[in-house]
Order: C-alpha cells, then sequence, then structure tokens
C-alpha cells in the first residue's frame, strides 16, 4: 500500500531555526536551551538585559562559537550540531555590528564589493544595485570618512546584503547612531531586509527597538527565552512580573488571596487560579493609573472597574515631554506609586489625589 505523506510546503518550514542551543562558559551555562524560528522576510528580536546570553547565542548561529548542546538549521537542513558543523563563510549569513567596521582605504564600491568576493556575479552591477537601494549611488566613489555615520551605516547594510544572505543577524546595529538619524535607518534597513526575503535576527536590549522592528520577540533572561510572541502579545500578556518591568517602570501591590479575592486598600482584586493564603504581586504600569481630585477628602465613588480609590500625597512632579510623571506617598503605607499622565499635569508637592487601578489593565502574579 503506498503511503500518504502530509501536504507539506516551503513556505512552513523556517529559514533559521535553533533548537535547543545550549553553552557554559567555565561551568557557568550562559545559553540554555534557546529554541527559535524565524520565517524568510520575517524580523525576530532577542530582547533581554546585558549579559543575558543574545550576543552568545548569535555568535554560534553564525558559526564564530560552538555549542556545546543542540542544533541550527537553515531552510530545513542542519548547518550544525555537535558533531556536524558548516563553517562560517560557507553558511550565507550576514552579519552586522555595532561597530560595523568599513575599510577606510577602501572606497564605497569596494567596501560592498567586498562581500562578493569569490561569487559568480558581477560585481559592478551588484554594486550599482544595492548603493541605489540604500540611496547612496552618489557616493560609489566616497571614502568612509567623507561620509555621515547614518550613510557609513547604510554602506554596511549593502556590504552585508550583497552575497543575497539568506539570513541576517544583526547585534544592535543602530545604537551607534543618534536618536533622529536611528529611526529613519532602522525603518529603511527594515524595508530593504524584507523586501529581499532575508530572515532577520536582531539583538537588542532596548524595547522600542524590539517594539519597533519586530515581527515577533523573544525575551531572554539569564541564558533562557522566557517568552516568545508578537510585540503586542508580550506587551499585554507578559509572563511575570520582571517581563512587564523591562518594557516599563512598574507599581506593585502586594495582597494574600482569600476565596479567589486580593483585599487591598485599591479594593477587591479578583484572582481566579490563586489558591487561599497566596501572596499575590499586583502589578500596573504608570500610564494605567487613574488620577482624582480630593473632592474635599472623599475620592470617586467605588466601581466595578476600577475598584476602591486609594488616597497619595503628591511628592514630585516633572514635565517629560509628551506626559508628565507624577509621584505619590500613599496615605496607607508610605509606599511610592509613580503615574504618568498625558500633556502637562504638575501638581503642587503636599497635594492630596486619589489613585484608581483598572482591573482590565493590570496584572497579577503569585509572589
Ligand atoms: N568567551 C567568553 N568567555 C567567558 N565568558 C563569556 C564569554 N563570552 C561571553 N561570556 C559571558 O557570557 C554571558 C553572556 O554574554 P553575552 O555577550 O552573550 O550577553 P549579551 O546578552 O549579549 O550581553 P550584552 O547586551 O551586554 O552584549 C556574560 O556573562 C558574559 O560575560
Amino acid at each position: 500500500m503506498q503511503q500518504q505523506t502530509a501536504p507539506f510546503s516551503s513556505k512552513d518550514v523556517p529559514r533559521l531555526e535553533t533548537r535547543d542551543l545550549c553553552r557554559s562558559f567555565e561551568g557557568r551555562r550562559v545559553v540554555e536551551n534557546v529554541s527559535l524560528k524565524v520565517m524568510p522576510g520575517q524580523v525576530t528580536c532577542l530582547l533581554g538585559p546585558s549579559g543575558c546570553g543574545k550576543s552568545t547565542t548569535l555568535r554560534m548561529i553564525a558559526g564564530v562559537e560552538m555549542q556545546d548542546g543542540g542544533e541550527i538549521l537553515v531552510d530545513g537542513q542542519v548547518i550544525c550540531d555537535t558533531i556536524f558543523r558548516i563553517p562560517p563563510e560557507r553558511r550565507r549569513i550576514g552579519l552586522m555590528f555595532q561597530d560595523f567596521a568599513l575599510f577606510p582605504h577602501l572606497s564605497v564600491a569596494a567596501n560592498v564589493a567586498f562581500g562578493l568576493k569569490g561569487l559568480k556575479v558581477d560585481p559592478r552591477r551588484r554594486v550599482g544595485e544595492l548603493l541605489e537601494k540604500v540611496g547612496l549611488s552618489d557616493k560609489i566613489d566616497a571614502y568612509p570618512h567623507e561620509l555621515s555615520g547614518g550613510e557609513q551605516q547604510r554602506v554596511a547594510l549593502a556590504r552585508a546584503l550583497a552575497p543575497r544572505p539568506r539570513i541576517m543577524l544583526m547585534d544592535e546595529p543602530f545604537s551607534g547612531l543618534d536618536n533622529r538619524l536611528r529611526d529613519g535607518i532602522r525603518d529603511e534597513t527594515l524595508e530593504i531586509l524584507k523586501a529581499e526575503d532575508t530572515a532577520v535576527l536582531l539583538v537588542t536590549h532596548e524595547p522600542e527597538e524590539a517594539m519597533r522592528m519586530a515581527d515577533e520577540i523573544a525575551l531572554m533572561r539569564g541564558g533562557r527565552i522566557v517568552q516568545q510572541g508578537a510585540p503586542y502579545n508580550i506587551y499585554k500578556s507578559p509572563v511575570d512580573k520582571a517581563a512587564v518591568a523591562f518594557f516599563s517602570d512598574i507599581n506593585i501591590i502586594r495582597a494574600r488571596v482569600q476565596g479567589a479575592i486580593a483585599p487591598t486598600p485599591f479594593g477587591p482584586f479578583f484572582c481566579p487560579g490563586h489558591a487561599d493564603g497566596d501572596h499575590v504581586e499586583i502589578v500596573i504600569r504608570p500610564q494605567h493609573v487613574r488620577v482624582d481630585f480630593d473632592r474635599g477628602g472623599r475620592g470617586p465613588n467605588p466601581t466595578i472597574e476600577h475598584g476602591t480609590a486609594a488616597r497619595g500625597v503628591v511628592t514630585r512632579a516633572r514635565f517629560m515631554g509628551s506626559e508628565s510623571l507624577v509621584e505619590f506617598a500613599m496615605d496607607h503605607d508610605g509606599g511610592i506609586f509613580r503615574v504618568t499622565v498625558p500633556n502637562i499635569f504638575l501638581p503642587q508637592p503636599g497635594q492630596p489625589l486619589w489613585l484608581t487601578i483598572p482591573r482590565d489593565r493590570c496584572f497579577i502574579f503569585n509572589a
């Protein structure tokens, strides 16, 4: 009898996949069971604090660092496990790092053509095509010292793209650029990489950069991926307190669950799934706390959506540009609460105000 095979499309095969990558240095695990998939034309950001193992992961995929365990696949084929290893230069993986180091003695054209050595392509044509893409056709004969930081970055991108890499690994490639320049270059780079259908793995420790660039974020901590998903999902459904705190300041209300309810000075919080006696932390971002006026010592009326208001006294108020940051010392425990309010809101220190916590904006975790 003929065996039926499942319908299978090359579209379903990740361009880049890692399975359980591990690496230790001097007996210390710095990368632990990192499994990732990046589809063609997709950008995945490895996001995490300094030292969490992002660059080591990238270096193993590039082939300049050897893993202790796990495997790396490109288009469904193993290119490296603990026994078999394709050398870095044959992986067709492009690299872009913060110190992109153009060759100072070579012209823009020669820098871009450098990536084409040994390939059967017409270098003049490919260089011309790439410089047009990055908007630097008029700088073809210039030398790196004659270019701005942003222009140099674009040459580095053209050089990395020249051999048509299937995968681009980028390690904080934009952090050397000033803020205003960075946004433009980031967007342009993304557009070009998507148009070339390149799978991109980008390392960053900046949540804003990850939110801006990524189709998917892999949040890393202590060598492990703790959460993976679309930026919206990571922001809206964080796995733990640290995942919330990575994207913004946080306020924490501590309580103990009784009958699926955590009583707090802000009213009761419904805690399904938490057992009686569980200590919980209710976490809320500063932009989601609501502020109400004192109304002669009486705060706003309690509601189901916002619970009861708790009174605090302003200790500090700062205008931050598009919003104001106000700090409160809370009456019930003297703890500090941070609240951001759009536009200009600068109450005087000492002024009493009332804070409420929208129930649909807070996260409840076991303490
Ligand atoms: N060759 C090495 N020898 C020993 N320890 C190393 C080596 N390379 C990296 N480490 C250690 O491994 C850990 C992870 O480093 P890695 O560079 O991967 O982190 P990272 O998340 O990229 O940090 P950053 O954002 O600061 O670059 C760090 O504690 C680092 O000191």
